[in-house]
């Protein structure tokens, strides 16, 4: 085995879509955390509109969590995939927490067109005949995305505003970068296996995901809409 291949098929298409996999995960809204510049009516309007996203993303999850228990041929992908949904029942508390704290009314919150975008392409997978190695493809790439990006804002020499370190935290802890590599162990296992048409489809996916995380970055920093 040539040490590519060793490094699994992941490693492999990042290199091969490094431009699009940094444009995702080194978005100028990320930067802008970094160096302190950011406008926090900007990271208003990422909290609100990512709310409505994570609801959406809870029946995602779930229903990865449905087709690991039906075709996984290894019974710990459930209980990886479990934590990330008992995690995610903590976040929709703290974006509720976050939304009043910086005044977003969460009940009223228009739906943006690369959020929709986003949440159509994740009911387009719920369905059963997608993949089991293709939807873990996208649950990877969609937390690996915010791991990495929010995890840059608190590298050394960053300039996070304190206000916004805990939002950091939630994606950039050493926790969540636990439960993406789990992640990644998953889906390399499974693509190992996959016939070359699901590998194909799987990595048509992965560059979906990263085309909407920069469409989703791009809303929050742009002017208000
Ligand atoms: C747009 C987007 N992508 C990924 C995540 C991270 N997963 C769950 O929280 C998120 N919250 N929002």
């Amino acid at each position: 085995m040539d040490p590519v291949e060793k490094n699994g098929v992941i490693d492999r298409w990042v290199k091969k879509h490094l431009v699009l996999y940094t444009g995702a995960t080194r978005h100028p809204f990320i930067l802008s955390i970094r160096d302190g510049t950011i406008d926090f009516s900007s990271f208003k309007r990422w909290l609100g509109q990512d709310y409505i996203f994570v609801r959406e993303f809870v029946p995602f999850a779930a229903s990865v969590l449905l087709k690991a228990s039906k075709n996984s041929d290894d019974n710990s992908d459930m209980e990886v995939i479990l934590s990330g949904l008992a995690s995610l029942s903590d976040e929709i508390s703290w974006f509720k927490q976050e939304a009043a704290k910086w005044d977003v009314p969460l009940s009223d919150v228009v739906v943006h067109k690369s959020n929709q975008n986003y949440c159509r392409f994740l009911e387009s997978l719920m369905l059963p005949a997608v993949e089991y190695s293709v939807v873990f493809t996208a649950l990877w790439a969609i937390e690996t995305v915010y791991q990495e990006s929010f995890s840059h804002c608190l590298e050394d020499g960053s300039k996070t505003p304190p206000e916004l370190l805990e939002a950091c935290k939630r994606w950039g802890s050493e926790g969540f970068g636990e439960f993406c590599r789990s992640l990644k162990k998953i889906v390399n296992r499974c693509l190992e296996k996959a016939p070359d048409e699901e590998l194909k489809k799987a990595e048509v996916t992965f560059l979906h995901v990263l085309e909407l995380e920069i469409e989703f970055w791009d809303m929050s920093h742009g002017g208000p809409k």
